[in-house]
């Protein structure tokens, strides 16, 4: 579904992704692995349009994202919840987790917010508190929701559980599930990697903006190199 080919990423004279391959097939969640720097986030941000790839192809179902401006690659299905819970902190709650379905009826808005209402009953409680008012925890809860909210079939998560107390980190991963049920295809990227690889079909160590190893979870959990991040 998702295929990444040879990806170059640059920051001036920093180069962050020096050729990097993945591929996300349908109905998968696979696992970006590796330390700070790794080049994780600026493989997300790539697929999401954040950033300006300096070579190589990122392929959705055969289309080419990177001549596609980041503000249209929502339509094209893609959900992105970025690392370090951000969430616009005077907007409310629901205004947050609508915003993730902006453009789309207000039916369609309705019928996922009550859905996410049913997984997260907070999102309700607080709908109209300001985002910035809460928890770390669930304010993260918010930045996934509002990825979810638009249904999308490819849905980036950069760093979901990073810092979280276990509580939420359940939390989110049962929101994962959720998704995972509906057969959304999902690429997401971990340092702390034990409860994103229980989630995991596949996975890509990463180091020093290149792929060091690819595998099964299995794989990813035996190889030498994945343990010094785990
Ligand atoms: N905006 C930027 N300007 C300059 N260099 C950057 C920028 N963003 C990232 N980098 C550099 O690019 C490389 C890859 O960073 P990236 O954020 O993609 O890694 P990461 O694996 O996601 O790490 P982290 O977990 O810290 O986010 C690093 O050397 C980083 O310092």
């Amino acid at each position: 579904m998702l295929e990444i080919r040879d990806l170059q990423v640059r920051y001036g004279g920093i180069t962050a992704l020096a050729g990097v391959s993945i591929d996300v097939r349908q109905n998968e969640t696979v696992l970006l692995v590796g330390a700070n720097g790794a080049g994780k986030s600026s493989t997300i941000n790539a697929v999401i349009g954040l950033v300006r790839t300096a070579g190589g192809s990122i392929r959705l179902d055969g289309k080419e994202l990177t001549s596609i401006p980041c503000e249209r690659r929502a339509r094209e299905g893609i959900g992105y919840s970025p690392e370090g819970r951000r969430v616009f902190p005077s907007m409310t709650v629901a205004e947050n987790v609508l915003s993730g379905a902006f453009g789309m009826g207000r039916r369609h808005q309705r019928e996922s917010f009550d859905w996410l209402v049913s997984l997260f009953p907070f999102l309700a409680e607080r709908a109209s508190q300001p985002a910035g008012q809460l928890s770390g925890g669930q304010q993260q809860l918010v930045a996934i929701s509002r990825a979810m909210c638009a249904m999308p079939r490819l849905l980036l998560l950069d760093e979901p559980f990073l810092g979280l107390a276990p509580i939420w980190v359940r939390q989110i991963s049962d929101a994962i599930r959720q998704m995972q049920a509906r057969n959304t295809t999902i690429l997401m990227t971990e340092q702390m990697a034990r409860p994103a690889l229980k989630l995991a079909t596949r996975g890509y160590v990463m180091r020093g903006g290149e792929v060091r190893r690819a595998g099964s979870v299995a794989e990813i959990q035996d190889s030498a190199l994945a343990e010094e991040y785990l």
